[in-house]
């Protein structure tokens, strides 16, 4: 189990994570998800002792990384699969890292066969692939047979077939009990193959949900509507009934109309109303990448002048006997959540933090963040091998 308390990081002015508390359990993929620069490498950094926390603490199985005896042998990570030495072949990469560990060199072997480069052993790291290069950074990852595996986007540059690999080989770990940690800004890719997520933006906590309930909860209705073509007038009359019912409107590129926030009954009524004839329709369910979009636009650093995510401002429409009362009403906003756009509200939702809340920490928060608990005992000496870091 890791588990972060009030973690904070600061770089000068700049502070990458704040105030963030969680825990990632044995036994499941644990997704770790935000926007670039939002502070996932900076906070599994902090959890492999790489980073000291400005304050708070973050602990593997309630120690410190610092504090885990024979830590290669609890922790396995891959960071950054380009920190390989390129002139070595990638046996001997792996052998003296096995060596510095204590672990038996049969083990390489073994490691170099589970993520498929037995034949490739003995050529240098510096002519493999990107993909090559990740296989690579997960083998080095395994090799002390560690109870706990965090993996920093571990698909990036990975074909189709590898993420696939990547995708089962991380449920096949959390299936044998092990903590699986994985960092990736892709929604659609995490929700294949994590259990559970948490989500960052700009360094502070926005979900700590199930995947089950963020699919459950995210599932956002709306409808598309078509009008005879050749007739925009007929459309734009449309457009403004529906406005006028609080419906949110947009265009879409082929010039259906997406509508939420209206029923299709109503809908219906509504064109009939206005005497416009319908050619379509239909339900849809906003996909889980636009409610991962909603959720963090806002806390992102880095946004493309052309941004294609205006339209992507409708609020949910609540499930019947859901939310608060009034919810998914136009312009609404969950209290509290006001100034970073979207954020749902609910038992999936992160509980709000002290500290937490708009403007982003652009320095050292004038608020200080929760205080840690009291330092975990430091264990006393025992053998290694009979350590269990889950
Ligand atoms: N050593 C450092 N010195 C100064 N600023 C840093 C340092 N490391 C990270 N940062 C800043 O902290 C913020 C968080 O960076 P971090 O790399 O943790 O984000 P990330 O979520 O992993 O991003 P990405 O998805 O792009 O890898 C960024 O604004 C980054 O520029």
């Amino acid at each position: 189990m890791i588990e972060a308390y009030g973690l904070t990081k600061h770089y000068g002015a700049k502070t990458a994570v704040y105030n963030l508390s969680f825990q990632v359990r044995p036994g499941a993929v644990t997704g770790f998800l935000g926007p670039n620069g939002s502070g996932k490498s900076t906070t599994m950094r902090m959890i492999l002792g790489l980073d000291t926390p400005s304050s708070g603490q973050v602990t593997i199985g309630g120690h410190t990384f610092r504090q885990l005896p024979n830590a290669p042998r609890q922790v396995g990570a891959l960071l950054d699969a380009k920190a390989v030495h390129g002139g070595r072949n990638a046996r001997n990469h792996l052998l003296s890292l096995a060596q510095l560990s204590g672990i038996p060199a049969r083990r390489v072997d073994e490691v170099l066969g589970v993520v498929g480069l037995q034949d490739v052993g003995r050529k240098r790291s510096k002519g493999f692939s990107l993909g090559m290069g990740q296989r690579l950074g997960i083998a080095a990852a395994l090799l002390g047979d560690p109870q706990v595996l965090l993996f920093d986007e571990p698909v990036n540059g990975l074909d189709p077939e590898g993420i696939l690999w990547v995708r089962n080989l991380m449920k096949g770990l959390a299936a044998e009990g092990r903590t699986v940690f994985v960092s990736s800004h892709l929604m659609s890719e995490m929700a294949q193959t994590a259990d559970h997520l948490i989500v960052i933006g700009r360094g502070q906590l926005m979900a700590d949900t199930s995947v089950t309930e963020f699919i459950t909860r995210n599932s956002v209705g709306f409808a598309r509507v078509r009008t005879p073509e050749g007739d925009p007038a007929q459309r734009e009359k449309l457009s403004a009934a529906l406005t006028e019912a609080g419906g949110q409107v947009r265009t879409e590129d082929d010039g259906a109309l997406r509508v939420s926030g209206v029923p299709l009954p109503r809908i219906s009524d509504l064109a009939h109303g206005a005497d416009v004839r319908l050619w379509e329709l239909s339900p849809h369910q906003a996909s889980l990448e636009e409610a991962y979009m909603r959720m963090t636009q806002g806390a992102e650093d880095y946004r493309s002048t052309v941004d294609q995510r205006s339209g992507l401002q409708e609020p949910v429409m609540a499930p019947p006997g859901y939310g608060a009362p009034g919810y998914g009403a136009p312009g609404h906003a969950p209290p509290g959540h006001g100034a970073w756009g979207y954020a749902p509200p609910g038992p999936y939702a992160a509980p709000p933090q002290a500290g937490w809340g708009p403007p982003p920490p652009a320095g050292p928060p004038a608020a200080p963040p929760v205080a840690p608990p009291a330092a975990a005992p430091v264990p006393p000496p025992a053998d290694p091998h009979t350590e269990d870091a889950r």
